[in-house]
């Protein structure tokens, strides 16, 4: 049973860290809806990541905006809404969170050696972010321990288990 009050999971972590294969997973088990940040980023920001610049604040902020009106309209929607989105940064956690109760949404972190997770994007076909953005993700990387994190070595099913654990504890 997840804690009654928990209405919002955001699945976080560096491009290749498994967001949106867990994120899905987990939703699907909570019977929730899922949603992946990268599908609300402004164009000019592919764009840009495809060309293999890294974004700024700047780039981000309108983004992060539209992620936190989508964590508020869902609230109406469903009981427990899963967002995938690197949240790189503690102010951009604070833009999503805004005023919520600490027990309302929780941060969960997949965590991995940047071998694995560049492993992985290596394998990963048809995406715009390319690997080469690995490095820049893994320096703006920030966490807080207010995060849940959980190892991404091990079969999605098995991380879906662990996060469910540690927010029931938690
Ligand atoms: N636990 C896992 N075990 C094996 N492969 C995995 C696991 N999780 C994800 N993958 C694979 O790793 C690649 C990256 O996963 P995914 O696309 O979900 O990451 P992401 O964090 O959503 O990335 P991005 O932010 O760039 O969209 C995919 O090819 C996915 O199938
Ligand atoms: O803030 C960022 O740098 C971006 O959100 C990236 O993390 C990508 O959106 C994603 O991870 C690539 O698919």
């Amino acid at each position: 049973m997840l804690p009654p009050d928990l209405k919002t999971i955001i699945i976080m972590g560096v491009s290749g860290s498994g967001k949106s294969v867990v994120g899905s997973l987990l939703a699907a088990r909570l019977e929730g809806v899922f949603e992946d940040g990268d599908d609300f980023h402004p164009a000019a920001n592919k764009a840009k990541m495809s060309a293999g610049t890294p974004l700024n604040d700047e780039d981000r902020w309108p983004w992060y905006a539209t992620l936190r009106q989508r964590i508020e309209d869902m609230r109406h929607l469903t009981p427990v809404y899963v967002q995938a989105c690197s949240a790189l940064k503690p102010v951009y956690r604070d833009k999503l969170r805004a005023h919520d109760h600490p027990e309302t949404l929780r941060f969960v972190l997949l965590d991995g050696t940047k071998e694995l997770i560049a492993t992985r994007l290596a394998g990963r076909k048809g995406h715009f972010m390319p690997p080469t953005l690995l490095d820049s993700q893994l320096a703006t990387l920030d966490p807080t321990p207010d995060i849940i994190r959980v190892s991404i070595d091990q079969t999605p099913e098995e991380i879906v288990n662990e996060i469910l654990k540690k927010l029931e504890h938690s």
